[in-house]
């Protein structure tokens, strides 16, 4: 098994932190820098409740690709900065991971070309969990009978982007097999902006953001007589790990950009 050099951007975030522990434990990964937006200079095992990883912290992200010797970026921060630190990563021949949400249409289209120009294999997954794959897949599938859908998605207060990448990527997924249709009473009107949603080719797309939650989504189909739901809850993050464990073996073989870990899954 050859040793998979990583720089993890975000280490001291949610995603961040459980991914430093699933780089601990997996034999073949070996933490070699770390991306943060404090500490620069510092080793993270200074850092207090830090595994003792002898990775250095770089707040500057172009000097860590530049100085450390790494082929994989696992990026978990912000979308701006997310975005930045993956065309860092592809301009210095390193291998970004990224379940950073938030980039924009063009955005993805600016970084499949420089995928394309530097022949480097990428992955993008919105959602690193299994369960939530499927309930993309099978909210796809459900899509094909049931063309009046609403989705609804609930994350924790601290999220900046809205809707969530999940819900983008389902629209997505979704807008592949149902035909543009605006939903509802022809005549409806808001009485308070917002009231029914994000408008996404008439499928509607709404976003709760409360204390307490973490990441949850409700697809919800509704048909003559019948409604459909499908439902994904996470309870904890150490549900994306595996995903994430997977995007960072199959990167390496890749010379595309694949978003979405439904292509990486058998
Ligand atoms: N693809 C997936 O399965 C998942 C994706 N996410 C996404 O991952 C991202 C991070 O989520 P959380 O960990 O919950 O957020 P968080 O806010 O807990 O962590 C973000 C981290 O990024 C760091 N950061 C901000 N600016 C930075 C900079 N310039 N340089 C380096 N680090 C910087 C922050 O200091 C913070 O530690 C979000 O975009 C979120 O939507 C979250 C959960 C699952
Ligand atoms: O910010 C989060 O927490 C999450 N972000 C991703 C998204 O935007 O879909 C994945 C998951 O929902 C958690």
């Amino acid at each position: 098994m050859n040793t998979v050099k990583i720089i993890l951007a975000g280490p001291r975030g949610k995603m961040g932190s459980e991914a430093l522990r699933l780089i601990e434990k997996t034999e073949n990964f070996e933490l070699v820098g770390c991306i943060d937006r404090k500490h620069n200079g510092m080793k993270l095992k200074d850092l207090e409740g830090f595994p003792a990883l002898d990775a250095e912290i770089y707040t500057n992200a172009e000097e860590a690709f530049q100085k450390v010797d790494a082929d994989v970026l696992i990026d978990l921060t912000s979308p701006e900065v997310g975005y930045k630190h993956t065309r860092l990563a592809l301009e210095n021949g390193v291998r970004p991971v990224v379940g950073t949400t938030g980039f924009t249409k063009e955005q993805l289209v600016e970084i499949e070309s420089l995928v394309e120009q530097k022949e480097l294999g990428a992955v993008i997954a919105p959602n690193f969990a299994v369960g939530a794959v499927l309930m993309m897949q099978f909210s796809k599938w459900a899509a094909k009978y049931f063309p009046d859908v609403e989705i609804i998605e609930k994350h924790h207060d601290q999220k900046l982007d809205a809707p969530s990448g999940t819900a983008v990527k389902t629209s997505e997924l979704i807008k592949e097999v149902r035909e543009a249709k605006n939903q509802g009473h022809p005549d409806e009107k808001e009485t308070i902006q917002g009231a029914r949603g994000a408008n996404d080719d008439g499928m509607r797309i709404h976003s709760i953001r409360l204390p307490g939650l973490i990441a949850h989504q409700e697809v919800i189909f509704g048909g003559t007589g019948q409604t459909l739901t499908i439902k994904h809850d996470t309870y904890h993050r150490q549900s994306f790990m595996s995903g994430v464990k997977l995007a960072v073996e199959q990167v390496q073989k890749l010379n595309v950009l694949v978003y979405g870990l439904e292509n990486l899954l058998e």
